[in-house]
């Protein structure tokens, strides 16, 4: 299959000039029958992604009914079976290298790129090193040589034998010997003369008669082969082209002695050959079987001892399970570390919009195919330690973002690095950092914006369950759903820069935890992502009940094997995946899981400031054009709702004599005080309004008890409600904190 991708490379991107790969990495593939359009315009159905077939969290809980079709118990298996057991056994006629465009092109450039600099490293070397050897030993192979045939022509070979007779005393076997040597001698000293006469004239001949090419040609092989003959044995004529590429060249004994250092081999097994090692992008592919009893994780483990055993660095080592076998490793042995290698400018640069609905180019994986991302119904958490590239990995999914003028976008950032400032062009909610100035409070901001959306998930629930069919067929948000202005229900991207300073903070820290909880959790399913990023993934810092919401992460180079495991998800460093083997130059480069079925590696693209600042330019006038700019890169004020109002909005509603109110009848005034915020907690039915009270009201201690009270026919009954008391107690507290900070 050949790549053909619909955003052109930018201005001069580095080493993205290779636009095909036969395998994708990830599963999110790209339709092969649209066309690529021209001019980097990206259009809805382009790309396509490998979603799960259903997002109903209830679905996994289904018990299956009887099949309708119960399976056949026939046993041997019928003739169509066995011959479709046979094709998937069969071995292709001719190797993939053969058959793949692009495989060939590897082994085509590859085979250039070896010989080429094999012929080049000597040609350099002969007239500089060889030529000057070949002269300085050429007269001791003239001496070893003469000195041989001098040899040969006196039967020096059995002079020890005549020695030996002779000390012996035994003068039988000494005439025997001498008059075989007498002959030989006789005979050799013929044969000698004989070429020494034939070489003499043949060596006038050239000299007198022969062109000055040929007699060049034949000065020049005897100089050769003298100089090869007079060469010490410790230093050979040639040298070993020690190109690096050389040294990579994987033989099965090498692969064998890896695996014995390993200690992957015991005594009486060693590992097998399902198939022979081959060129596989720009690296080796080897699939090995190893020992029964050895699994995949053994070799997980042994990695560091596997790359030593051959001669390679460990960050060019890459091992994949093989589904079908237990003790079957495939191993990728890059021909040089290609995570330090980057990935290029990001192709956004060359787009003008993104459709959010389909995946885009988010970056390559180590063998240099494209990686693409997607959003779509999942959370993101991305952790590294600092200046890795976290914040420019998270930044380049919320630029694809920006260029849908239909994907709502919140963006806050903890650090208040100068790194998310452009996207005040076209964030709906956006903050910078937890200190307020001038008036404005970011975090207050951002509780507003987590509160307001939340409150806007609850309503897409129901109000897609609403929809006509005929709009809403499956009951599900759809791209036409989305990007219809007056059904209000756009794809939304939110993205928390360094989560981990608002979840501390010591006033909102623990409302933005259950609100981000709520919302990694639920909201996805209704089109509303999460993107968290944090430099301490730990407990305290980013606690697990928010990590675990995450579907998807994303870990760039990180200290432990520990830490890796906090943010990739416990287990991750046993299927092979671990960030801390990542090192300090590998810049962008992380470990992906969750997006699809298959984690991997991702060397994102770059975008810097600059060109973050270009592609926001462009995103703010599509938004412009489409009238999609909203909120606060519209400019439109929000009424400055501090996040705790609710507690003033209750207290507001409770009459002065009433110590208990049930939770109905303060939903109902409080949709009265400020129907934009309450209104649609009002239209709730039973139980679910007193809950979203409940809900609102537990981050600030507030519990919702039994509480008396007279129904409007006058009889007593006992429902939720909440006391007037502990309302009053949850004001001074915050008054008291406010007046701290
Ligand atoms: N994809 C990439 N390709 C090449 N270099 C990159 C890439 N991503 C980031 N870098 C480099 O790494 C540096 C640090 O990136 P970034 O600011 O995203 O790190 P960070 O992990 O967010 O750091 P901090 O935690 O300090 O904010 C950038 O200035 C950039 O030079």
């Amino acid at each position: 299959m050949t790549e053909t991708t619909a955003f052109p490379p930018p201005g001069e991107p580095e080493g993205t000039d290779e636009q095909t790969a036969a395998v994708l990495p990830f599963p999110l593939k790209k339709t092969t029958d649209a066309a690529a359009p021209a001019g980097g315009e990206v259009k809805p159905g382009e790309w396509e992604a490998q979603l799960p077939d259903s997002d109903d969290p209830e679905a996994d809980g289904l018990s299956e009914g009887a099949p309708v079709d119960p399976p056949r118990e026939a046993y041997p298996p019928s003739v169509s079976e066995w011959m479709e057991a046979k094709d998937k056994a069969r071995m292709p006629v001719l190797p993939d290298w053969v058959k793949l465009p692009d495989q060939r092109k590897a082994v085509r450039k590859w085979a250039v790129r070896h010989y080429s600099t094999v012929i080049g490293y000597h040609a350099v070397r002969l007239p500089v090193v060889y030529t000057p050897k070949i002269v300085m030993y050429s007269p001791r192979g003239a001496w070893r040589w003469s000195a041989a045939i001098g040899r040969w022509v006196f039967d020096a070979e059995g002079k020890s034998l005549r020695l030996a007779a002779v000390e012996a005393e035994d003068a039988a076997e000494y005439l025997k010997l001498s008059r075989q040597r007498n002959d030989r001698v006789r005979l050799r000293g013929i044969v000698a003369t004989l070429a020494g006469f034939v070489g003499l004239a043949a060596a006038l001949t050239l000299y007198v008669m022969a062109p000055s090419w040929l007699l060049l040609l034949s000065v020049a092989t005897l100089t050769t082969t003298l100089g090869l003959a007079g060469a010490p044995a410790d230093r050979p004529l040639i040298d070993r082209a020690k190109v690096t590429f050389r040294k990579r060249k994987l033989s099965s004994d090498i692969v064998i002695r890896a695996h014995e250092v390993a200690g992957l081999t015991s005594k009486d097994q060693t590992i097998a050959f399902p198939r022979p090692i081959g060129r596989d992008g720009d690296g080796w592919r080897v699939i090995v079987d190893l020992p029964y009893g050895k699994t995949f994780e053994d070799a997980v483990k042994a990695r560091g001892r596997l790359a030593s055993g051959m001669d390679i660095a460990p960050t060019q080592l890459f091992l994949d399970k093989d589904e079908t076998s237990g003790r079957r490793v495939s191993y990728w042995i890059a021909d040089r570390d290609p995570l330090a290698v980057p990935a290029g400018r990001t192709p956004l640069l060359g787009a003008t919009r993104v459709d959010f609905w389909k995946p885009f180019p988010w970056g390559v994986d180590e063998r240099g195919n494209p990686v693409m991302a997607t959003m779509l119904w999942l959370s993101l958490l991305v952790g590294a330690v600092p200046r890795q590239g976290k914040t420019f990995s998270a930044r380049t999914i919320a630029l694809a973002a920006a260029l849908d003028p239909y994907v709502r976008l919140i963006v806050f950032d903890g650090k208040a690095s100068p790194d998310w400032r452009a996207f005040t062009k076209v964030a709906h909610r956006i903050g910078f950092g937890i200190v307020p100035r001038n008036g404005f409070d970011p975090v207050e901001h951002l509780v507003n914006a987590l509160m307001e959306l939340k409150a806007d998930v609850e309503d897409r629930y129901h109000r897609l369950s609403e929809l006509p069919l005929h709009i809403c067929p499956e009951g599900k948000l759809t791209p036409e759903i989305s990007r219809d202005k007056k059904l209000n229900m756009p794809l939304t991207l939110v993205v928390v820069d360094e989560v981990q300073e608002y979840l501390q903070h010591p006033i909102y820290g623990k409302t933005i935890l259950d609100l981000l909880v709520y919302l990694a959790r639920v909201a996805p399913a209704v089109g509303v992502s999460v993107m968290n990023s944090t430099q301490k993934p730990d407990d305290t810092a980013c606690p697990s009940v928010l990590r675990d919401q995450h579907q998807a992460r994303f870990s760039l180079r990180v200290g432990s094997w520990q830490v890796s495991d906090v943010v990739l998800g416990a287990g991750s460093y046993s299927e092979g995946l671990d960030a801390s083997r990542l090192l300090k130059s590998h810049k962008g480069v992380g470990l992906l899981k969750g997006m699809s079925d298959d984690a991997g590696i991702v060397r994102t693209y770059l975008a810097d400031g600059r060109d973050a600042d270009r592609i926001l330019t462009r995103a703010r006038a599509l938004r412009e054009d489409e009238g999609t700019l909203s909120g606060d890169a519209a400019g439109e004020t929000t009424a400055a709702r501090s996040a705790d109002a609710i507690l003033d909005d209750v207290a507001a509603v409770l009459g002065r004599k009433e110590d208990k109110v049930w939770s109905e009848t303060v939903v109902d005034r409080l949709a009265e005080l400020n129907p934009e915020t309450y209104g649609a907690w009002a239209e709730l039915e039973g139980r679910a309004k007193a809950d979203q009270l409940s809900n609102a009201l537990k981050p600030y201690g507030i519990k919702t008890n039994q509480v008396w009270g007279t129904t409007e026919s006058g009889k007593g009954a006992n429902r939720r409600g909440i006391e007037r008391q502990h309302i009053i107690d949850a004001i001074t507290e915050r008054n008291k904190k406010r007046a701290d900070k």
